[in-house]
């Protein structure tokens, strides 16, 4: 597993007004957006490129574009739901899948209630994006189903992440699956509800409001 931490001003700033109790839903929204555009900036740096002819309004030349099969964006939801948005605006021309999985609070059992996903992703390079990284429990389990349906180039999206995830994450996923995991930050630990400290709170409540 490969970990990218992408270091940047903006990003930073935008991470401590994202992490403000303070900041309400709408603002909390704009800046999960905006995040996830600065980090695809890193996220598709490995994405493969094909030679195409075009004449601009002077001269024939050869330009890259990005190589077929289109890239497949899986958002987690709820909260990688949020992380859609700014995704879909640099990679217009991926598809979307989805992936409904919730992590049961008390067990920390993870919960599959949604899938529309293509049934083979052979080929695909897949952008998985959870904004949240807490024991690494939903990653996996994504991983696995993904990788199931033959997906073996998989990028996470994450804005935060626990160490103690990432260690799951690197002895739990199969190492013949090429796993890329980019994040704004590594928070410092988990607390006792696994919860990320010091974190941002649950970022499904805060983009869509408590629903239980
Ligand atoms: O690494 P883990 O310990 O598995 O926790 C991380 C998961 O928890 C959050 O989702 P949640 O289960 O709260 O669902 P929601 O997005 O619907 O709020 C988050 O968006 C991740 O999917
Ligand atoms: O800190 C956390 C951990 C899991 N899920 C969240 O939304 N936040
Ligand atoms: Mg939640």
């Amino acid at each position: 597993m490969e970990l990218h931490v992408v270091s940047h001003p903006l990003v930073d700033h935008k991470l401590t007004v994202l992490r403000d109790k303070n900041t309400p839903s709408n603002t909390f929204r704009e800046l999960v957006s905006e995040i996830v555009m600065l980090e695809a900036y890193e996220a598709t740096r490995d994405l493969l490129v094909e030679d195409v002819d075009i004449e601009t309004p002077v001269a024939p030349m050869t330009g890259k574009r990005i190589a077929p099969p289109r890239p497949m964006i899986v958002p987690v939801l709820r909260a990688g739901l949020g992380m859609l948005d700014g995704m879909m605006k640099l990679l217009p021309t991926a598809e979307v899948g989805f992936l409904g999985m919730k992590r049961d609070e008390e067990t920390l059992d993870i919960i599959t209630y949604a899938n529309r996903l293509p049934d083979d992703l052979t080929g695909r390079h897949v952008f998985l994006l959870d904004p949240m990284l807490a024991t690494g429990g939903t990653l996996v389990a994504a991983i696995e189903y993904l990788a199931e349906r033959g997906a073996r180039e998989i990028t996470c999206i994450d804005v935060l992440a626990a160490p103690e995830g990432l260690k799951r994450l690197e002895t739990a996923v199969d190492p013949s699956i090429n796993v890329r995991v980019v994040v704004a930050a590594v928070d410092e630990k988990l607390n006792e509800k696994a919860y990320i400290v010091p974190g941002l709170g649950d970022a499904g409540d805060r983009l869509y409001g408590i629903v239980d």
